[in-house]
């Protein structure tokens, strides 16, 4: 029986007790010489958002793909709620919906064109089609270009249509790569509301990228990759519980420097267009008081703010235990 890691806090759960989620274990991939993916373990639980993070070349769209069933693993087992990939291709395809990193879409054909073959495919039920398709597009905000040819979409517009054309036949697992690649920050406002209210539905959602800000605000849990291995699995609870740098700066920076010094906190010096210097705190209350007392003191702090995100600031500490 499979046994998943859950990164979002808890026991780990046999599959059988978890059954919409994901699982890869000691999964390995090679083209050629170049181990892509090597001995990873993954897992993505029904009704959360797990991220995805690595840096280049790292493995991720290696181990999406194989998730996704479109590439084989060498070694090792999958588990789309339960069923293998390999063995039940069509079934777990019926389940997963895939928004590759590049939509690739048929030029010639208009978006209503596309997501209608694309719902022929997954045979939805022919009455259905019509006005699932039209959801979808109202859903992504591409009513008013339905029925222009996909050439014409901008690269955001391309990637709405990719996550209608993922989402069309209402799939329990939702794979993401890059999805917020090209969008503007209202359409990567709405993508972040979307990917929420289809985890609270009981989605299992994946989202790797790049942008570790973007996944602060919308990940249940993240799962760090590098050179084709899993380093890290954790909730963003625990990321938030191991504290999160702030940058401060003020009208002189000696007077801070010396002040905190005096609080015997240690902090590095920033460099950067205005003089600042950060810091590790544990959490809100940590900081509330730091600024109280540097302000009490007659210290002239004129920023004092987050410089990281939590996932940001473990991804860093990962990259320092590398080096
Ligand atoms: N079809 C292929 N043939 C040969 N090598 C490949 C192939 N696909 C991936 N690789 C190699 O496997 C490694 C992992 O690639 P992958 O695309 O999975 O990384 P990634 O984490 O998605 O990177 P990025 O963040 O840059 O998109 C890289 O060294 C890549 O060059």
């Amino acid at each position: 029986m499979a046994v998943n890691h859950d990164v979002t806090g808890g026991p780990a759960q046999p599959e059988s007790q978890n059954p919409g989620g994901i699982t890869a274990s000691g999964v390995s991939r090679s083209f050629g010489p170049v181990h892509a993916v090597e001995f990873m373990d993954f897992h993505a639980p029904a009704g959360k958002v797990t991220a995805l993070i690595g840096p280049n070349g790292a493995g991720k769209t290696t181990l999406l793909l194989m998730l996704a069933s479109l590439l084989a693993p060498d070694s090792g087992t999958i588990s789309v709620g339960g069923l293998d990939p390999q063995h039940h291709r069509a079934e777990v395809r019926s389940r997963i919906g895939w928004m590759p990193d590049t939509l690739g879409v048929w030029d010639s054909l208009t978006a209503r064109e596309i997501l209608t073959q694309i719902a022929r495919f997954y045979r939805l039920p022919v009455a259905g089609i019509a006005p699932r398709v039209s959801a979808m597009l109202d859903q992504v905000r591409l009513s008013d270009l339905a029925d222009q040819p996909a050439r014409v979409l901008s690269r955001g517009q391309q990637q709405r249509l990719s996550l209608a054309r993922a989402l069309i036949h209402d799939p329990s697992v939702l794979l993401l790569d890059e999805p917020a690649s090209g969008l503007d920050p209202g359409s990567r406002v709405e993508l972040r509301i979307m990917l929420r209210e289809l985890a609270e539905a009981g989605k299992a959602i994946v989202v790797s990228s790049h942008v570790l800000s973007e996944l602060d605000e919308i990940a249940d849990g993240a799962v760090f990759v590098n050179r084709g291995r899993t380093v890290r699995q954790q909730t963003m609870d625990e990321a938030a519980a191991s504290g999160r740098r702030y940058s401060i700066s003020a009208s002189d920076g000696t007077v801070l420097a010396a002040k905190l010094s005096e609080l015997g906190l240690a902090f590095r010096i920033e460099d950067g267009r205005r003089p600042a210097v950060s810091l590790m705190l544990l959490n809100d209350d940590d900081a509330a008081r730091l600024l109280r007392d540097l302000v009490l003191a007659g210290v002239g702090v004129s920023s004092f703010a987050p410089a990281s995100g939590a996932l940001e600031e473990t991804y860093m500490n990962l990259e320092g235990e590398r080096r």
